[in-house]
């Protein structure tokens, strides 16, 4: 998979070369480039955004800067394998489901966007042409779309083969059985007067297995009761109805 990300702030998107997708790069796994808006720019003030139509605070970005890095970055439209993504706070939400929808995909661009926003007739002239995404990752307000790439770029990265060391972690994330996962446990065997759970040292897998999915239950219920709302007829058994 390719990604570009095209910024007025490229160093924001340095931790993408760090760690876990650092190393997916260095393997080949992924490639990643970024890309600064501003060499996009012909004047001298290297300007990237004008005044809102119809008035309004803040400022928004310019159609003609953004039409010209996404030409260069995207290349030829015409059956270009690429999504573009464009975070927004007013976009669809950004979920595990569309996470792994989006490794299927051979090439990401994430455009940036700063300031109100990006003017909307880039998302509406590369919609014609191509899969156009846009998504928030959440219901709070960021300053810039950077953040919500490196939140997106990692969702999806570490869904790809072979970049997360035990490719179990990934097939049993949270939400991925539709509940969130319950607590975790590591050596000390007691740490400040708390004691491990002595199921988890029985050695009894079933009866940690049915712990787990308990503790994942009442969290589920206790913290996201939407979650077990959305899940399907039968996907509770009377073990999981009793808890
Ligand atoms: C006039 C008045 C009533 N308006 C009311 C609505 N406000 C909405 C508004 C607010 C801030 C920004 C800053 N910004 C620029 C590009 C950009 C990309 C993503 C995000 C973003 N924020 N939160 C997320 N989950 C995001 C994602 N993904 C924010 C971005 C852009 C837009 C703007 C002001």
């Amino acid at each position: 998979m390719r990604i570009d990300v095209v910024t007025i702030f490229p160093s924001y998107l340095a931790p993408l070369r760090e760690a876990l997708l650092g190393r997916a790069i260095d393997r080949g796994l992924i490639e990643v480039a970024v890309h600064d808006l501003r060499d996009w720019t012909h004047d001298v003030h290297q300007a990237v955004d004008d005044s809102p139509y119809g008035g309004g605070p803040g400022m928004v970005m310019k159609p003609q800067v953004w039409g010209e890095a996404l030409d260069s970055v995207i290349g030829p439209v015409i059956d270009s394998p690429a999504r573009l993504v464009v975070p927004t706070p007013a976009g669809r939400p950004f979920t595990q489901q569309l996470a792994h929808e989006w490794t299927s995909a051979e090439r990401l661009v994430f455009a940036c966007g700063r300031y109100e926003g990006i003017d909307q007739r880039v998302v509406d002239h590369y919609a014609q042409r191509m899969p156009v995404d846009e998504v928030s990752i959440g219901d709070y307000v960021l300053v810039g779309g950077e953040v919500a790439v490196l939140v997106m770029v990692e969702a999806v990265v570490r869904l790809l083969p072979g970049v997360l060391g035990n490719p179990r972690s990934a097939a049993e994330d949270s939400f991925s059985d539709g509940l969130l996962e319950g607590p975790a446990y590591t050596r000390p065997e007691v740490w400040r007067d708390l004691p491990v759970p002595p199921v988890l040292r029985s050695g009894d897998h079933a009866a940690v297995d049915r712990w787990r999915r308990d503790r994942a239950l009442e969290r589920t219920a206790r913290l996201r009761p939407d979650l077990l709302a959305a899940l399907p007829p039968d996907a509770l058994d009377e073990a999981d109805r009793a808890v």
